[in-house]
């Protein structure tokens, strides 16, 4: 077994025109791992895996699979499964002619190509659509069957950008936890996977990357990401966290927050006194009429389904014009009217410390995170 990561992209960037879709982009994905990318639109996510399928070329950098440098070879010399947002199946093919697709191209012989499309039907869950044609399916079956005739030629990597995303909200569910199993059936397929989607993100990957306007931006577990933070964009991205100024008390993590004081986990040691910014969940957060909690005003209240967001504006957190927090709540059973004062009660402990730009990068400013240590360096 060679001990190379099954994807290597290595300082890619990609230009188009006068634009920088990718900067000096780096990230290995072993065999068997599944790693997304996830940012905001136009953040480069797909540029990168043009970048690795092929579609486009880097202006600096390599892509490496398997330990090869493949930067300048064709797309069809990669042997990778690819999988986009609009299925684009042949239609004029059937089912099992769309995902023999591949091996014909590749000369597999007619019965092992029929036993491999059998196999693949049956591994999406389509036994019996082999003779239909596209137009005869739905939207998610069209797309178990993209994802059958990618996987058909046995790819080492399997791509997928923004597989679900034409899909409506229940059938997106359903396709998720379909993908997943499909992750551990498949051990030793690396996928990268794009989606802007938070949840499909934290459902899927064994790590998540966070993309911002071009750049790689913080890389961890999505455990790792979504409890420690790296970056106040990743906390706000990954679970749309609160962002609270706080004053660190203790170097362990006890922070104050205006008059509330609470412990919160940090990446490292913390020097008292230290302005920091805190990341938390708004489902962490109670909002009670009176009681203790900071002083605020609801400004807003939107029913979920499930759970209510409730908007609140504190005042005095050294926020011109005060400082507004979401909390998700499950019932708002004697709460007063918008615009009536509450008290907003933060978690004792499940909040995060969480540096304004990259992992732990110390930066100067009244919010930065600065680690024992290097406080007063200047
Ligand atoms: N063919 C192209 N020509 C010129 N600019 C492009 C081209 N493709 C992408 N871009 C630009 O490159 C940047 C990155 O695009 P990319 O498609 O990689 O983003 P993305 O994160 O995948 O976004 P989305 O989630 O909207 O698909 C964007 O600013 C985009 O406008």
């Amino acid at each position: 077994m060679s001990e190379s990561p099954a994807v290597q992209f290595d300082r890619v960037s990609v230009r188009y025109g006068q634009v920088t879709a990718l900067r000096d982009f780096s990230l290995d994905v072993a065999a068997g791992e599944t790693v997304a990318l996830l940012g905001p639109s136009g953040s480069g996510k797909s540029t990168a895996l043009k970048a690795l399928a092929g579609f486009v070329r880097p202006t600096a950098g390599r892509v490496l699979l398997n330990g090869q440098d493949v930067t300048g070879a064709p797309p069809h010399k990669r042997g990778l499964g690819v999988v986009v947002q609009q299925y684009a199946l042949f239609p004029h093919l059937t089912v099992a002619d769309n995902i023999a697709f591949g091996l014909r191209a590749r000369r597999v012989r007619r019965a092992d190509s029929a036993r491999r499309v059998e196999e693949m039907l049956d591994l999406v869950g389509m036994d019996h659509y082999g003779r239909r044609y596209p137009r005869e399916l739905s939207g998610g079956q069209q797309q178990r069957v993209a994802i059958a005739r990618a996987l058909a030629i046995r790819p080492p990597v399997l791509l997928l950008d923004e597989p679900l995303s034409a899909l409506d909200a229940q059938l997106r569910a359903d396709m998720l936890d379909e993908l997943r199993q499909l992750r551990d059936e498949l051990p030793d397929v690396a996928m990268l996977y794009v989606t802007h989607d938070q949840t499909e993100a934290l459902t899927l990957a064994h790590r998540i990357a966070v993309m911002r306007e071009a750049e790689l931006l913080d890389l961890d577990t999505a455990q790792g990401l979504y409890r420690q933070p790296p970056s106040e964009f990743t906390a706000a991205f990954l679970g749309g966290a609160n962002l609270l100024p706080a004053i660190v008390r203790e170097v362990n993590g006890t922070v104050e927050v205006g008059t509330v004081t609470l412990t919160a986990t940090a990446p490292g040691p913390l020097t008292p006194g230290t302005r920091v910014r805190l990341a938390v969940r708004p489902h962490t957060i109670g909002v009670r009429t009176d009681g203790p909690g900071l002083a605020a005003i609801l400004t807003g209240l939107q029913w979920r389904g499930a759970s209510y967001r409730l908007t609140c504006m504190i005042d005095g957190l050294d926020e011109p014009g005060g400082l507004s927090v979401h909390a998700d709540v499950p019932s708002i059973d004697g709460l007063p009217q918008v615009g009536s004062p509450v008290r907003v009660r933060l978690p004792e402990h499940g909040a995060a410390v969480v540096a304004k730009t990259g992992a732990g990068t110390p930066t100067e400013g009244a919010t930065d995170v600065v680690p024992q240590g290097l406080a007063g360096v200047a």
